[in-house]
């Protein structure tokens, strides 16, 4: 058991997914790989609308304490390519380092990475940060900031240990 297991939400945003056309694969990425964070309290399929995903962010945050939200797709230049848009309208503050780690590594695998617009910051006591679509695209960033998220939501959430090791 760990000290900490905190909650998470899955946002999938793909018109396709939401009209059942395509199944879920990149939720299930993200659900499989963020096991030994926390718990998938929440999780949705919704079109690339920017005011249906920056109700969904606000309600998951602010009405349900949702501790991580985790949002695929949406994130490149498509005209209906919002993820970023709506993301930035909830952010208290941005953690730049993530969404730079990300592309940082992303690039080795495809120059396509520098296409993604992904955010990730704070809202409240929440982390939130985007995705890209493709269940690789998931992959290959996700496990870029996994290593520090267990770390930025205890210190998010007032944990006073020292983190020097
Ligand atoms: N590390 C990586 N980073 C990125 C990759 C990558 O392969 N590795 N792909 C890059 C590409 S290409 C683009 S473009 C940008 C932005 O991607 P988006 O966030 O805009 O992705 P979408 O257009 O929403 O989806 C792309 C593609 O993926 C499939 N798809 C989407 N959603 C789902 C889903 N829920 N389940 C299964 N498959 C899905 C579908 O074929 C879409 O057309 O990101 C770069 N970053
Ligand atoms: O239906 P979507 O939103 O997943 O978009 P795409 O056109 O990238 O398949």
């Amino acid at each position: 058991m760990t000290e900490y297991s905190f909650t998470i939400g899955i946002l999938t945003l793909s018109d396709k997914g939401a009209r059942g056309e395509r199944e879920d694969l990149s939720g299930e990425v993200i659900r499989e790989m963020i096991a030994a964070v926390g718990e998938v309290t929440h999780y949705r399929v919704i079109p690339d609308d920017l005011e249906t995903i920056v109700e969904t962010l606000v309600d998951w945050v602010d009405r349900d304490g949702v501790d991580l939200v985790l949002t695929t797709g949406g994130t490149g230049l498509s005209p209906r390519d919002v993820t970023p848009e709506a993301t930035a309208r909830v952010l208290d503050w941005e953690i730049p380092g993530m969404a730079e780690a990300m592309r940082a590594a992303s690039m080795k695998k495809t120059p396509h990475a520098m296409l993604s617009r992904a955010r990730a910051g704070v809202r409240r006591q929440s982390i939130i940060i985007n995705l890209p679509g493709s269940p690789k695209g998931v992959r290959e960033n996700l496990e870029v900031v996994l290593p520090a998220l267990t770390h930025g939501l205890k210190k998010l959430k007032g944990d006073p240990t020292d983190c020097a090791r």
